[in-house]
């Protein structure tokens, strides 16, 4: 079975992964820096989780410590590395920029060079969809241009794609960046609109609302989204013989073993819709609190999924509204709620 390092296992979406794969008899090792963004508690309950298994082992260590990242290489000798850890968040973007420099961009070269000294099979890397930034056109598809990023969190993803080619083209790496559309789900960061509204309307607090709900995201449920990666994880790219051979709506470099992949549900859902949804699913009422768009926000985001279906055969596809349903479940077990 192969040897997967993902970083990130203590977050939300690496912890998903790790949990995924293990269960399907993978070596799995956690890198995870246990940054104190959000609540370090609900970190350390899911590295716990991961541990029970003897399959997992981990590392709690910064993305920036490069020398700690090339001893866990050497030990674990990784087929696979699946970079998820970073510094995520649109808004704290504006409070904290140094620190998605210092993760996103030290942090991820620091990875790519443990993928090139062990010549891993397979880099899958996390991006984001906000680095289609100002693009109107929808849904966003991998081969438009993404060149208007409007935060320093979404040009340092975008940075990362074009490390991501560099690596791939310069030592013949196969690497797969993701682009995740608003993630949500059980075990969910605590900074993320579902967790925050949910939280809120069951202390009675009121929720805040950007641009008075007239935005819409494509959003994602964890499990099909790891799933996706899951399945994208057999699909390494590879470099062709020349730019005729690429596939129209295939993003794969003419020169290099890289392309991006859109993971999203495929579907736009009115934040509006969205909250009513967690009103109804928690059973109460909202107090909101209606406010303008938030400085750096996108109005929209929406996924073309086809280029996933075409590698995978698969699209994720969960309604929000059993999405959020589930979430609420787990948010009242885990809090006592
Ligand atoms: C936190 C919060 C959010 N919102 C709105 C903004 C969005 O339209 C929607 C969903 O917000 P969030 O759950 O924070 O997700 P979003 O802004 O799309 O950003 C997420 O999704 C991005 C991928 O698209 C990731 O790259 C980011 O790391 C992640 O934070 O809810 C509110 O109206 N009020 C809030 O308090």
């Amino acid at each position: 079975m192969k040897r997967v390092l993902i970083t990130g296992t203590a977050g939300f979406i690496g912890f998903h992964l790790a949990k995924l794969l293990l269960s399907e008899g993978f070596r799995v090792h956690g890198y995870d820096g246990m940054t104190d963004y959000y609540d370090v508690a609900l970190k350390n309950r899911r590295h716990q989780m991961l541990l029970q298994n003897p399959g997992f082992s981990a590392t709690e260590d910064l993305l920036e410590s490069h020398e700690k990242l090339k001893q866990v290489g050497d030990e674990f000798q990784p087929d696979v590395i699946v970079h998820l850890a970073g510094q995520a968040g649109v808004r704290y973007s504006l409070e904290d920029p140094r620190s998605y420099i210092d993760s996103n961009i030290v942090g991820t070269f620091n990875v790519m060079e443990v993928a090139r000294e062990h010549k891993v099979e397979h880099l899958l890397m996390a991006s984001t969809s906000s680095v289609y930034g100002a693009n109107e056109v929808m849904p966003f598809t991998e081969v438009e241009k993404a060149d208007t990023p409007l935060t320093i969190y979404s040009a340092t993803k975008k940075a990362n794609e074009a490390m991501g080619h560099s690596y791939a083209h310069l030592w013949n790496l196969p690497t797969t960046m993701f682009r995740f559309f608003t993630v949500y789900g059980t075990w969910g960061r605590p900074d993320l609109a579902l967790y925050k509204f949910v939280d809120a309307i069951l202390d009675d607090r009121p929720i805040d609302i950007y641009n008075h709900g007239d935005m819409y995201r494509d959003f994602t449920n964890v499990d099909d989204l790891v799933r996706g990666i899951r399945l994208l994880i057999d699909s390494p790219p590879v470099r062709p013989d020349s730019a005729d051979d690429i596939e129209e709506g295939d993003s794969l470099s003419p020169v290099a073993p890289w392309r991006v992949v859109n993971i999203g549900n495929g579907d736009k859902v009115r934040l509006l819709d969205f909250v009513e949804a967690i009103e109804e699913a928690v059973g109460k009422k909202a107090i909101r609190n209606y406010m303008p768009i938030q400085m750096g926000d996108v109005p929209a985001t929406w996924a073309d999924t086809d280029l996933l279906q075409r590698l995978t055969g698969y699209r994720p596809q969960t309604d929000f509204k059993v999405g959020i349903a589930q979430f609420v479940e787990w948010f009242r077990d885990y809090h006592g709620k």
